[in-house]
């Protein structure tokens, strides 16, 4: 009889098993570690460790500066999973974590180390990396992927403090958002996959303006003064996240309406990373050529501007891209299925489901144009995602060398 230790390279645990050359008895395990004892003192093979398919969250960030759409995405996103993700049940009122089935999308305000009030004594902005709290951030990201359940803070963004914190369970598909999902380098190891949503300054005047003047009650001097304010930070910390992202969502202004300053119709650009794995870019009519495309016509009502589409190979921060371009908006998104049709790798379980999301999200902004429909594209290569990354885990065992 001898005593076996084997050091995992990846974490063990109560989903997961051993099979040894030998038999055998009573294995016990942490995190790094299983020790077990063995019939023969002769066990010069390799033991196996399988953990269950699936039992490892997959990790998903999304970047973007304050009301630029992330919430809006979200909710395409948890949607294509199927069921309502709601605040946690019973919990603090103010929570910014939202549970479904599926999916836990928490916000990552919660790791603002200094409070409304601590910032301005401080002259820190949010965007500020001094205002968060990185080493939290990556041991409770790394905790629940890793299977183990957290104590997340809670920044209350009514008050402007730091509330007693809640508990996150792992769930399958861990969704964090905010300012800072890929600025920290071992936060951004963690991410299976990441997007970032890059609006112009333009477009995200007009939408604050829509929101925070129409909806809040904000005046239109205040609103310019808080975007100029926050410029600096956002320059240096959060725009420079997007080169890491494997999908970037650009938002522009239209060029089908030469000097247009109305901001209404939008140009929308997917930028999607060759090489990532699991994930193949969408492309229109054939992979890596470059099309230029106008739809309008007998099968696509346009109004003034029209549409046109655009596809192809490009650069991106010195990586190879594909990108999938829409300029101008639908009229009538029951004909979308015509644009749908000519899409390919949409990743979609039947024919028509883009249009059928964005059929039954009429109502979310940006419904009528490339926002809403990439914003859903992407949501579609996420579930595409998990399950080849539940399926790869369910065919590939832990190997673990012998101590
Ligand atoms: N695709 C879009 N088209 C037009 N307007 C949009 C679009 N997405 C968002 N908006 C506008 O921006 C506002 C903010 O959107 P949303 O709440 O999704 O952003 P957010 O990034 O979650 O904001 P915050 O971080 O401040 O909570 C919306 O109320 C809407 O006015
Ligand atoms: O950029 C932001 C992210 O949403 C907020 O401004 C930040 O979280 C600070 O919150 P508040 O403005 O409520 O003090």
């Amino acid at each position: 009889m001898a005593i076996c230790t084997v050091y995992t390279t990846q974490p063990f645990n109560s989903t997961c098993s051993i099979s040894t050359p030998t038999k055998t008895h009573l294995p016990s395990f942490n995190q790094k570690q299983v020790v077990f004892f063995s019939s023969s003192r002769k066990s010069s093979k390799r033991a196996v460790i399988t953990c269950s398919a699936g039992e490892q969250t997959v990790v998903i960030g999304l970047a973007a500066d304050s009301g630029c759409g992330k919430s809006t995405f979200m909710r395409r996103l948890t949607s294509v999973f199927g069921g309502a993700a709601e605040p946690p049940k019973g919990g603090n009122p103010d929570s910014n974590t939202l549970i479904s089935d599926t999916t836990t999308v928490i916000c990552l305000d919660d790791y603002h180390s200094l409070d409304r009030t601590g910032r301005k004594e401080k002259g820190v902005t949010a965007l500020d990396p001094r205002a968060n709290d990185f080493d939290l951030m990556y041991e409770q990201v790394k905790a629940i992927k890793d299977g183990i359940a957290v104590e997340k803070p809670i920044y209350n963004h009514v008050t402007g403090l730091l509330d007693p914190p809640e508990t996150i369970k792992p769930p399958k598909i861990l969704v964090i958002e905010g300012l800072h999902p890929m600025f920290d380098e071992r936060v951004r190891e963690l991410l299976d996959f990441s997007i970032y949503l890059d609006i112009s300054n333009e477009v995200k005047f007009a939408w604050k303006i829509q929101r925070d003047m129409a909806e809040r009650g904000h005046s239109l001097e205040s609103i310019k003064a808080s975007i100029e304010a926050r410029k600096p930070d956002f320059d240096a910390f959060i725009d420079p996240q997007k080169q890491y992202a494997d999908a970037v969502i650009e938002v522009l202004p239209t060029q089908l309406i030469p000097d247009d300053n109305e901001g209404k119709v939008l140009r929308v650009r997917l930028i999607m990373k060759e090489g990532v794995e699991f994930f193949s870019p969408v492309y229109l009519f054939d992979e890596g050529s470059t099309i230029s495309w106008i739809p309008c016509g007998r099968k696509l009502t346009c109004s003034y501007p029209g549409i046109k589409f655009s596809y192809g190979p490009d650069t991106y921060f010195g990586q190879e891209v594909s990108v999938l371009e829409m300029d101008g908006q639908f009229d009538r998104l029951d004909e979308l299925i015509y644009v749908e049709s000519h899409l390919s790798n949409l990743s979609t379980k039947f024919y028509g489901e883009v249009t059928q999301q964005m059929l039954k999200h009429a109502d979310f902004p940006g419904s009528n144009n490339g926002t809403g429909l990439f914003q859903t594209i992407v949501g579609l290569k996420i579930r595409d995602l998990f399950e080849q990354i539940a399926a790869s885990r369910a065919k590939t065992p832990v190997e673990a060398t012998k101590a």
